[in-house]
């Protein structure tokens, strides 16, 4: 299995293979306890006025998302899994889109297969990846905006590929304090980016489960981790 890191957006244009799009801190940390508060569905999209259509058309649909980490104007939900935490999405349908993790999504044209990527349930993308035995994996670290990467989606990426090659390997979480995730410790920046969000975007395999993109939708599929 040969096992690509590829970074950005650019990244994701490329990746071939099973490609698994990590956006730790927020996008696909919120999308995993989205899918465990039983939401039905998850529709992610790169441009908002995409979003604003949907819930024109369907106004039962619930709209997530950020721009520069702010809660769109109009949208029920920002990008902020503390947020959601204890409400129950069942029976809902979400329409999520952010400045990196929907538009890595979106973007990966070349890929035979597209999963999300993040720590809560990393081990599981990787048992899933392991099952499937596939000639080449693309790990893309969607980073800041999808423009500048960042520690957390390389990290996440370096941990999926060791668990691939079962290799040991250590998440180094107070370097994540010190670095991209330092916003979430800073008092100015906390109502953006609530402390509760680092905690809970760090959380390792939490959740037995990956996220397939498939046919413009998220699919929940159960894994077997050992
Ligand atoms: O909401 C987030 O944490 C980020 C926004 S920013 O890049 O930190 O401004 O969005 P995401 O697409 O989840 O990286």
């Amino acid at each position: 299995m040969k096992i690509n890191i590829l970074q950005l957006l650019q990244g994701a244009k490329k990746a071939t293979g099973i490609v698994v799009i990590i956006d730790v801190f927020r996008a696909f940390s919120l999308e995993a306890y989205l899918i465990h508060q039983n939401a039905k569905e998850i529709i992610p999209v790169g441009k908002k006025e995409i979003a604003y259509e949907y819930k024109e058309k369907d106004p039962s649909i619930v709209l997530i998302g950020e721009r520069h980490g702010i809660k769109l104007p109009g949208f029920d939900f920002g990008n902020s899994p503390s947020e959601i935490q204890g409400i129950s999405f069942k029976n809902k349908t979400i329409v999520h889109t952010t400045s990196a993790g929907t538009q890595g999504l979106t973007n990966a044209i070349h890929a035979d297969e597209i999963l999300t990527g993040s720590f809560v349930n990393a081990k599981a993308i990787a048992q899933y990846i392991k099952t499937k035995n596939p000639e080449e994996v693309s790990l893309v670290c969607m980073g800041w905006e999808g423009k500048e990467s960042t520690e957390e989606d390389t990290m996440c990426a370096e941990y999926i590929k060791s668990l691939l090659e079962e290799k040991p390997y250590t998440i180094d979480t107070d370097l994540l304090k010190r670095t991209s995730g330092a916003k979430f410790f800073d008092v100015k920046q906390n109502e953006i980016f609530p402390q509760q969000d680092f905690y809970l975007c760090v959380d390792t395999d939490r959740f037995p489960f990956v996220l397939k993109y498939e046919k413009g939708k998220i699919q929940k599929i159960e894994v077997v981790t050992k």
